[in-house]
């Protein structure tokens, strides 16, 4: 059958059943269910298409579609990994942010790129170039367009990306700036076979490389519009480029949040030790954990001590983002507020990664637990002996 005859069948089959979910809005379903709107169509296609080209005694190039960090493509002499990400303003950055700090054309670029280069990276894969979509109002300027630039390449270069150059793009307007950035990446020829979230094994060793729970402490404290603690220690000039701090901690974890960078040699590095499994840390750990978790067939436990470690140096943060509240918590809520800023904070870009038990662990990654063969249907993350409730980002259910 010609492509265009089974598209056609396709496309008369799903007129006649209206899906029982059709009214539901995004808030209510979610991202994952949202997603099953648009899959199973693409999938269809793709399936039709893959049939026409074996019909044409040819090869469908696409090696593993919608599902992973990216989507991986044959290609000569390794494969070929593609992914996108976008940002909107309102809703993944301010200018300014409540506490008056600016994300500009620079803070923006760069976090455009990060995003993109750690899912290269969480394939065990090279950046090879960006192409940048950027949509704005006609009052924006020169200079913060000047500064959009710089931030990609600053951010390219930061990761570490360093053969990665930026190929096109386009411009358009909108009332809010939106970005979308498409990467390319390569495997290694060491290590030709991209790394998917779905070969985990029973007895693997869950590592992680780079940080995590930053990023959300900064976005809660930018997101405070008083907080005498952070006006206390900013310097005077705090609109512009770089926000000026006198605290290192904080300035970690606004840096985090305003010009994130993810340990991209890292990924490669993980790929050459056998890694069976890696996602970048975008959603929270919980939560991406479980989608290891889910791809894989495995339980994954986490080791309280190691998540305590991670948490430690971001208690002085929670104490800063508590004196913004109203009342003053106790040691114990500093504590806890740490925790969930490692557990379920986003936007960090870290590589959570998988390797047989018994591997020696690559430069830069630390061991958090192990993977277990699953006890239920379900697969789940335990922390400790405790199945720990997977918060996380979720973009039609925000904040
Ligand atoms: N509109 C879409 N159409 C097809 N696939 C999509 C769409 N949105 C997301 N996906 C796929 O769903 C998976 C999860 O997406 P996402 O959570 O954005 O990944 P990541 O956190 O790694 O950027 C990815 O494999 C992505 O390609
Ligand atoms: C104004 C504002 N509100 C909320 C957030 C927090 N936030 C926005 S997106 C996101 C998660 C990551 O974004 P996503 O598009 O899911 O990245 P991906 O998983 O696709 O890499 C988080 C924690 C923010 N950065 N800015
Ligand atoms: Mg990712």
């Amino acid at each position: 059958m010609s492509l265009q005859k089974n598209a056609r069948t396709i496309r008369d089959s799903s007129q006649r059943q209206e899906h029982p979910l059709r009214d539901a809005t995004a808030a209510a379903l979610g991202e994952s269910r949202i997603l099953r709107a648009f899959l199973p169509i693409i999938e269809n296609h793709n399936a039709a298409v893959k049939d026409h080209q074996h019909q044409q005694g040819a090869e469908d190039p696409l090696l593993v579609g919608p599902g992973d960090d990216c989507a991986v493509f044959a290609g000569s002499p390794t494969p070929t990994v593609l992914t996108t990400d976008t940002l909107v303003e309102g809703e993944d950055f301010l200018d300014p942010w409540p506490a008056g700090i600016s994300s500009g054309g620079y803070e923006v670029g760069y976090k455009a790129a990060t995003q993109n280069l750690a899912d290269i990276a969480a394939m065990g894969a090279e950046p090879v170039t960006l192409v940048v979509s950027l949509s704005m109002p006609a009052h924006t300027t020169y200079g913060w367009v000047e500064d959009f630039a710089r931030g990609i390449t600053d951010s390219i270069v930061a990761c570490g990306a360093h053969s990665c150059t930026v190929s096109g793009g386009d411009l358009g307007t909108s009332n809010d700036i939106t970005v979308s950035i498409t990467a390319m990446g390569r495997m290694h020829p060491d290590t030709p076979k991209p790394v998917l979230r779905s070969g985990a094994q029973a007895g693997d060793t869950v590592a992680f490389a780079g940080q995590v729970g930053w990023a959300d402490a900064g976005l809660r404290l930018l997101l405070q519009s008083h907080n005498p603690y952070l006006a206390d220690i900013m310097a005077k000039q705090t609109t512009g480029k770089h926000p000026r701090c006198n605290d290192k901690v904080v300035q970690r974890a606004l840096t985090a949040q305003l010009r994130p960078t993810s340990p991209v040699p890292a990924g490669v590095l993980a790929a050459r030790a056998g890694a069976t499994a890696m996602l970048d840390v975008s959603d929270g750990l919980l939560k991406d954990a479980e989608r290891i978790a889910c791809a894989s067939a495995v339980d994954i436990s986490l080791s309280a001590e190691a998540i305590e470690a991670l948490s430690k140096p971001l208690v002085p943060l929670a104490q800063a983002i508590l004196h913004g509240q109203p009342r003053n918590e106790d040691a114990d809520s500093y504590v806890s507020l740490a925790q969930e800023c490692v557990l379920g904070g986003g936007e960090d870009h870290g590589l959570l990664a998988c390797f047989p038990s018994g591997a020696l662990l690559p430069e830069g990654f630390v061991a958090l637990g192990s993977c277990l063969v699953p006890e239920g249907q379900q697969p789940r993350v335990l922390l400790g002996q405790r199945q720990a409730q997977a918060r996380g980002w979720e973009h039609y259910q925000p904040l």
